[in-house]
């Protein structure tokens, strides 16, 4: 049986509109995705990063989306505020190796990359490789994620 197709949010600031917005014409190509929602920005918006990444990262939370893509100058501050959204890992990656271990080891359903950091192609091959992963909740990682998940409700 085929694995169900993703649905994905992206998000930029205007820092990351650029890669946000060819990372979301690959995405909407992609045979492993169902659909992709853009929560923005659009060209000449300037909503900061916090408020772009929370709504995506809501929409993960509430399930509306699996996942979501998000894109500002560095990668860093899009991951922070996604992960104040309470049962959200969001992760800046910008190898394949952190990529691939940010779904198997943390269960991450957030990749932030910076425009301002990595490549374009380099971008595009690492979305194309992270849409393959699919976290093992019978794996040993299962158990340290919910150790993750327990501090967020104790803390
Ligand atoms: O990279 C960013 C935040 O991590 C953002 O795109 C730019 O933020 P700024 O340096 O505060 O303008």
């Amino acid at each position: 049986m085929s694995e169900q197709a993703w649905r994905i949010v992206v998000g930029s600031d205007d820092a990351g509109l650029d890669y946000k917005d060819a990372l979301k014409r690959d995405l909407e190509a992609d045979p492993r995705v169902a659909s992709v929602v853009d929560v923005g920005v659009g060209a000449d918006e300037h909503t900061a990063y916090p408020h772009v990444a929370v709504h995506a990262a809501r929409m993960v939370a509430e399930g509306e989306a699996d996942r979501a893509l998000l894109v500002c100058g560095t990668g860093l501050g899009v991951a922070i505020s996604a992960n104040k959204v309470p049962g959200i890992r969001a992760v800046t990656a910008h190898d394949s190796y952190s990529v691939e271990r940010s779904v198997l080891s943390n269960n991450a359903q957030v990749l932030c990359f910076g425009q301002r950091v990595i490549g374009l192609e380099l971008a595009r091959k690492l979305a194309g490789e992270w849409l393959d992963y699919r976290f093992d909740e019978t794996s040993a990682s299962a158990g340290k994620v919910a150790a993750i998940d327990e501090y967020e409700t104790a803390c």
